[in-house]
């Protein structure tokens, strides 16, 4: 069997006694598309936040094309390959795009430590920049600063930073989360052209968007794995109906 791009082995945390994740297993191809699906408190963006290492698990493995993560501080497992958006928007509101682009750019840099007016004189990186804003069409934005942009052009640059980390594998936390129609459209165009060398794993409330995007899903509930399949399975299984309706 070829390996893994992630591969996720009794995976648990608790908080004070409580499980949010629990005992949770999972196994994700390289080029898979992903989607995590449950109801709120289901625990996916806890599980987001053991993979990238944001939190500590109580118990279990974390494997990144067979690299064990667990015990690894969230810059290591970013030079392994990992990124990550987050559902709370983490860009600096008062820095010009290209430049919020540049600082992540530079965290992959061996010489990470630099003053901005650096920056300013990397002309290299700074094509580098423009060309990521241009993959995900805020080129023409590059010299405002966040705060001047509306709420889907940040949605698309949280995206572009993390894409600037030359991820493997990328998270995304409800990408489409607060947006317009026009702006979901602009996102969901913007996933659609993602290399297929990217394995994505996505939470996403937006079941249009996301079943049509994911090729397999895991279904959670009270921090454990319910079932994982395909669209099809997971539509036609009873569980699924179980945990939405309660049923
Ligand atoms: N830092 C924390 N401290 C204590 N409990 C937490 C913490 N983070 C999450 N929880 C709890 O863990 C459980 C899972 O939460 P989590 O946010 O992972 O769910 P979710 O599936 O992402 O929900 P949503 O769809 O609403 O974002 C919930 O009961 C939540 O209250």
């Amino acid at each position: 069997m070829s390996e893994l791009a992630l591969e996720i082995k009794g995976l648990s945390k608790q908080f004070g006694g409580l499980p949010a994740v629990s005992d949770v297993t999972l196994a994700i191809r390289p080029g898979e598309r992903h989607l995590l699906l449950g109801p709120n408190g289901a625990g996916k963006t806890t599980l987001f936040n053991l993979i990238c290492g944001d939190l500590p698990p109580t118990a279990g493995s974390i494997r990144l094309f067979g690299q064990e993560l667990v015990g690894l501080p969230p810059r290591k497992r970013t030079a392994c390959g990992l990124a990550r958006t987050y559902q709370i928007l983490t860009l600096f509101p008062h820095e010009t795009l290209c430049r919020n682009v540049m600082l992540a750019l530079n965290g992959l840099r061996p010489q990470k430590w630099r003053f901005w007016r650096d920056f300013d004189d990397d002309t290299d990186m700074r094509a580098e920049a423009f060309a990521i804003l241009e993959r995900v069409k805020l080129a023409d934005l590059a010299d405002r600063t966040v705060s001047q942009t509306a709420y889907g052009d940040r949605r698309r640059l949280e995206i572009a930073l993390a894409l600037a980390l030359a991820p493997r594998v990328l998270l995304l936390d409800e990408p489409l989360a607060g947006l317009s129609r026009d702006e979901r459209v602009m996102v969901q165009e913007l996933l659609d052209t993602l290399p297929q060398d990217i394995t994505i794993v996505l939470i996403e409330h937006d079941m249009d968007v996301a079943l049509a995007f994911a090729e397999r899903i895991t279904l959670l509930h009270h921090g454990s794995v319910v079932i994982t399949g395909s669209r099809a399975e997971i539509a036609a299984d009873p569980r699924t109906r179980e945990v939405y309706l309660g049923a």
